[in-house]
């Protein structure tokens, strides 16, 4: 039996066991069962098939954006309005083949939108190019699940649970839990916290199951025993993401009321333009870049052509940013602005020193 077999045999059995107190310690193996051939099915070194590589598409820019959606959601006609690029849009599935750059610009950024195939239900078990979409979505820094706002909502679950079972966390943080692999000394385990949804018997079975003997847990939040899986697992990614309706100019204002309720979405209508400016200003704001201006001895910082950086950037990927060689020759920085402790005056700072938006950064070198 193939690898996607076993896993569809153990989602059968979990939707066929009824969930009790009698049942939680079956269901709990079978969970871990399932995340086990699922991790599988992703390996590199996995045997069940090819594995995903993304589409070969350069990094460029200050961060890049992903566009996931099925087909004929609009992605596509999203792309060709927003940035230069114009990708191919129809009214037929599948329009789009491969990954498709553009490019956002603003606040002096340089945003790369990806427009990717649709994916189709599936898809993390190798149906269509899922696995490479997804591929592909797993190196960008924020993503946008697109949705056609005229279809059901149980397009967004689907879509959410596909991208689950390819280990990406929407929206959500790493699990507070600190777990060691140890050769000697059997399992400790410390919760700083009460527990409600998993329990410590629970945590052990599941440690049993994947033949870990020895280890330390500490748990300090209170945790799902999939959460802990997740950790156990390891290589889970975790994402921001916008969920994007289109098409709002074919629904009711009632109707588009109620989907723009809904936590981390924007409704928009690609055709008609509407809300076009309004997405852009949320992409911004959820990449968390900051922005800083450089200047050079005796002369005004220079405004027009800020670098831009992930929130919590040092002194470091400033001149990163700048050139290559500027943090080699480092010798010490002068900044202005939130991050100065002197405000409104100037600051000799290290490397290490971290940025505040709207900064202006001076570098010294050797
Ligand atoms: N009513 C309406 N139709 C739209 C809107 N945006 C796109 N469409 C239509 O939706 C269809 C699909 O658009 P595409 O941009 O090709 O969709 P896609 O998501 O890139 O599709 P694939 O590449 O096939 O996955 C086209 O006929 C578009 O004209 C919109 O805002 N409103
Ligand atoms: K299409
Ligand atoms: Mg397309």
């Amino acid at each position: 039996m193939g690898v996607v077999e076993k896993i569809k045999e153990i989602e059968e059995e979990m939707a066929r066991t009824q969930k009790n107190k009698a049942t939680e310690y079956h269901l709990g193996l079978l969970k871990a069962k399932l995340a086990r051939y699922r991790a599988q099915l992703l390996e590199p070194t996995s045997k069940s098939g090819p594995v995903g590589t993304g589409f070969d598409v350069q990094k460029s820019g200050d961060a890049r954006v992903a566009l996931i959606g099925f087909p004929s959601v609009g992605k596509s006609t999203l792309l060709s309005k927003v940035t230069h690029t114009a990708s191919e849009t129809a009214a037929y599935e599948f329009t789009t083949l491969t990954a498709i750059p553009g490019v956002i610009e603003y606040q002096g950024a340089r945003i790369q939108l990806l427009d990717l195939p649709g994916i189709v239900e599936g898809a993390s078990q190798g149906r269509g190019r899922g696995r490479q979409v997804v591929s592909t979505a797993k190196t960008s820094d924020l993503i946008l699940i697109m949705l056609d706002a005229t279809k059901s909502g149980e397009q967004r679950r689907l879509l959410e649970h596909e991208l689950d079972a390819v280990g990406i966390r929407l929206n959500r943080q790493k699990p507070d839990i600190v777990f060691k692999r140890r050769t000697t000394g059997g399992i400790t385990f410390t919760s700083t916290v009460k527990m409600t949804k998993t329990d410590e018997r629970t945590i052990r079975l599941i440690l049993a199951s994947y033949k870990l003997h020895n280890c330390d847990v500490m748990i300090r939040e209170d945790i799902t025993l999939d959460e802990f899986i997740d950790v156990l697992i390891g290589n889970r990614k975790y994402m921001p993401c916008l969920y994007v309706y289109n098409k709002i100019d074919a629904i009711s204002i009632e109707q588009m009321d109620k989907i723009a309720r809904e936590p981390n979405t924007i409704v928009i209508s690609c055709e008609l333009e509407l809300n076009l400016d309004y997405l852009i200003e949320r992409i911004w704001a959820d990449l968390n870049l900051v922005k800083v201006y450089t200047k050079k001895r005796g002369v005004h910082p220079d405004l027009a052509d800020p670098v831009c950086l992930r929130k919590g950037a040092t002194i470091e990927d400033v001149c990163n940013g700048i050139h290559r060689s500027l943090a080699t020759n480092f010798k010490y920085g002068l900044v202005w602005g939130k991050s100065s402790k002197f405000s409104p005056h100037a600051q000799k700072v290290s490397i290490h020193h971290a940025v505040q938006e709207e900064d202006v950064v001076s570098i010294f070198t050797k």
